[in-house]
Formats: C-alpha cells, structure tokens, sequence
C-alpha cells in the first residue's frame, strides 16, 4: 500500500465509539525507563533524519529530554497508576445545588497530530449523597488531559468518572480549547477555538444547563 493510501484510510477512522483511549493490551509491560530509552533512540533517529547534527551540544540531549517529557509529563494520564484518588465526602451539610469549578487549565495533546490542546474547562454537577474534593476535579481533569486525545473523548471520560463517582447523573462538562493543528499548521487559523458539551441528568434539561452556562459566562474571577 502507498504511504498516501495508508494515510487516507487512517483518515477516515479518527474516532471509537469507545470512550476508552484505544490502548495496546501489552501497554504497560515495559517499565518507564525502557520506554524512555526507546524513545529516546527513536527522537534520535528522527532527528538525525532531519539532518540535524547530535554532535551539538545544544541538540545532544533533545532525544531523552523529549523522551523524558513525553512518558512522564506530557502523557502520563495514559497509565491508571497515575489516576489520582478522587476522594469524596458524605454530604453532610446536604448542599443540593449546583456547584461549578471554574477555569480549570486544559493542557493535552491532539492524537492526529501531537501538537498541544489548550483552553480551559468548567464542570457543574449538583451533589446527592456525595461531594468531591474540589481540587480532584482539577486533577481529574490534568490526568485524562495528558494523554493523546481527541476533545469530545476528553470530555467524555471526565463526565463519566465524576458521574461514577459522585453517583449521580447530575454532571455537566463544558471545555473551550484551543488545537495547535488547527491554528500553526493546516489551515492555520489563528482565532477559532472549539466548545465541546457533555452532560446527564438535571443538565438534560433546557433551563438546567442554561443556568449553569449562565453562571459560566458571567464569572470574571
Ligand atoms: N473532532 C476532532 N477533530 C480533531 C481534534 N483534534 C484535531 N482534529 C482534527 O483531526 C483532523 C485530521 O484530519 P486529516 O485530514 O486526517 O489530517 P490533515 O491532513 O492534517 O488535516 P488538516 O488539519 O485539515 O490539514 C483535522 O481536521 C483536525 O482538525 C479533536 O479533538 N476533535
Ligand atoms: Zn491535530
């Protein structure tokens, strides 16, 4: 098959229907360390490829700092060992309200091109039995971030761990960001950005979800 079949095809199946990321059975047999000495001998490749001269003292250490980067910051959230604790509290005081998280910084990576995702996200959910640590909604948010993703996906997988969590349906997940490939490459536009929605329960209905983008759009913190 030629290069530029291959890439059509793979073109046409960008998306899952899994909210799972489409990971290899065998994805954490090698330790970490193997993986960034393999990585680092295959940046070495590329960027010999490249005609770049490794000799260079500025450049020698760019494949295992880039190997470094992208197994333990840039995508760290792909191994559930680096899942945080999502800890949550009876809801004592019986807040039956919504409660939103605010701004919540969106730093990922586009999986079609592996060039950052940046923006922020907001999250409503209004609490049952159960309230969550506010922090872990930030946490939960940088965990499925740092993955190669796709933003409907990442939305997906938030709404649904804080649904599992917090046992109620009444979650509702907004993210603006921007995507790198669509604004320094292709079609290079600078000003677009994307708004993806998720949401359950309460926030299926009309007036439910209009208050909370309400709340949203009003906050000048
Ligand atoms: N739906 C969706 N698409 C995304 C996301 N991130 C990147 N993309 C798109 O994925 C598509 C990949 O399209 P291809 O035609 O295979 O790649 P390409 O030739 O580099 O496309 P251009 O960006 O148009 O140059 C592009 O349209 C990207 O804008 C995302 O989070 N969600
Ligand atoms: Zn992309």
């Amino acid at each position: 098959m030629k290069d530029k079949e291959q890439i059509e095809i793979v073109g046409d199946n960008h998306f899952s229907a899994n909210i799972e990321t489409p990971l290899r059975a065998d994805a954490f047999e090698k330790s970490d360390i193997e993986k960034i000495k393999n990585i680092q001998h295959h940046f070495k490749m590329i960027m010999q490829e490249m005609g770049l001269d490794l000799t260079d003292d500025s450049l020698s250490g760019t494949p295992f700092r880039f190997a470094k980067m992208y197994v333990k910051e840039l995508f760290y959230g792909l191994n559930p060992v680096n899942k945080p604790k999502l800890s949550t509290f009876e809801n004592k005081y019986g807040y039956k309200k919504m409660l939103v998280e605010h701004n919540i910084t969106i730093d990922s990576t586009c999986e079609h091109h592996f060039l950052p995702i940046v923006g922020h996200a907001h999250i409503g959910y209004v609490p049952t039995k159960k309230v969550i640590g506010l922090s872990k909604i930030n946490r939960l948010v940088d965990y499925y971030s740092h993955r190669p993703q796709v933003q409907e996906r990442l939305a997906l997988q938030i709404l649904n761990d804080l649904q599992n969590v917090l046992e109620t349906k009444d979650v509702i997940v907004v993210i603006n960001a921007k995507h790198l490939c669509v604004s320094s490459r292709g079609i290079k536009d600078k000003n677009s950005f994307t708004t993806t929605l998720e949401y359950g329960g309460c926030f299926l209905s009309k007036s439910t979800r209009k208050e909370f983008l309400n709340i949203i759009n009003q906050q000048a913190l």
